[in-house]
């Protein structure tokens, strides 16, 4: 069974024009799926559905085969502490005010989780490769790298089964990125991961398969290495075509 359906749905802002049409896709457990779409096609309003926040005009989404009711309060703290996000900005995500324990402790404080938190959260550092003993410092005491790995920190400290990343490594430089990314295919291996960004070349060394989107449409989907090495829509074709070349030709 999957562990994500979201089945034919279509939203749009109050007022304004739809902007998701009759979307599809599933996540079994352990897939590793990258949402590729250009700027404004509605990838984040997507995850935002997703989470919850906020409910398809039409279609529905499942969660473990049960659908996603905001308004049903029991089935959503199950859900929180079970799909968990990453921000694209570091720098934004994490509250300047409280160290890092108190930051990778507020998933298990507001779900109420029992057990020995400074356990968790220093099992937590160590699963994002940060030393457990920064645990009392301050967000502005680390490097934008770092503040993504508490961030992750704290996304998997309630062990989730989903982890949602919205362009989490776009703010980052291109060696950080590399390294950010290859945490998340290590902790991929344990839950499964939506990787929502407008980096082809980041989906393609992380996710098995992809989704392009286009204006609040699905136009190709399937295994990532297919799709790109033989993309059939001209969206996609487009898109590839975009990628800044990084290998350097021989004269
Ligand atoms: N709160 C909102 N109210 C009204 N319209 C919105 C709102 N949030 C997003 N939109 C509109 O919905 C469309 C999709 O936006 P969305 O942020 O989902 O796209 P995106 O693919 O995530 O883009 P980006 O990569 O720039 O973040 C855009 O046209 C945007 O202007």
């Amino acid at each position: 069974m999957s562990l994500v359906r979201i089945d034919r749905v279509s939203f749009g802002y109050a007022g304004g024009r739809p902007v998701l049409e009759d979307v599809s896709l599933e996540i079994g457990p352990g897939d590793t799926v990258g949402l590729v779409g250009e700027s404004g096609s509605g990838k984040t309003t997507l995850l935002r559905l997703l989470l919850g926040l906020a409910r398809p005009d039409r279609g529905k989404i499942f969660f473990d085969g049960t659908p996603l009711d905001p308004g049903n309060r029991s089935f959503m703290r199950d859900f929180r502490r079970k799909a968990q996000i990453v921000f694209q900005d570091p720098y934004s995500s994490l509250d300047p005010r409280q160290n890092v324990s108190a930051i990778i402790a507020e998933p298990l404080r507001s779900l109420r989780i029992a057990g020995d938190h400074a356990g968790m959260i220093s099992d937590a550092l160590e699963a994002v490769g940060l030393d457990p003993n920064v645990a009392g410092r301050y967000p502005h005491q680390f490097s934008g790298g770092q503040r993504q790995r508490i961030a992750i920190a704290r996304a998997i400290v309630a062990g989730p089964k989903l982890l949602l990343a919205d362009e989490a490594v776009s703010a980052l430089d291109l060696t950080t990125r590399v390294r950010i990314v290859d945490l998340m295919s290590k902790l991929s291996r344990n839950m499964s991961l939506l990787f929502v960004s407008h980096d082809i070349g980041v989906v393609a060394a992380l996710c098995r398969s992809i989704v392009i989107l286009e204006s609040g449409r699905v136009v190709e989907a399937g295994d990532t290495a297919a799709v790109l090495a033989d993309p059939q829509h001209p969206y996609t074709q487009r898109l590839l075509g975009s990628v800044p070349r990084l290998v350097f030709e021989e004269h």
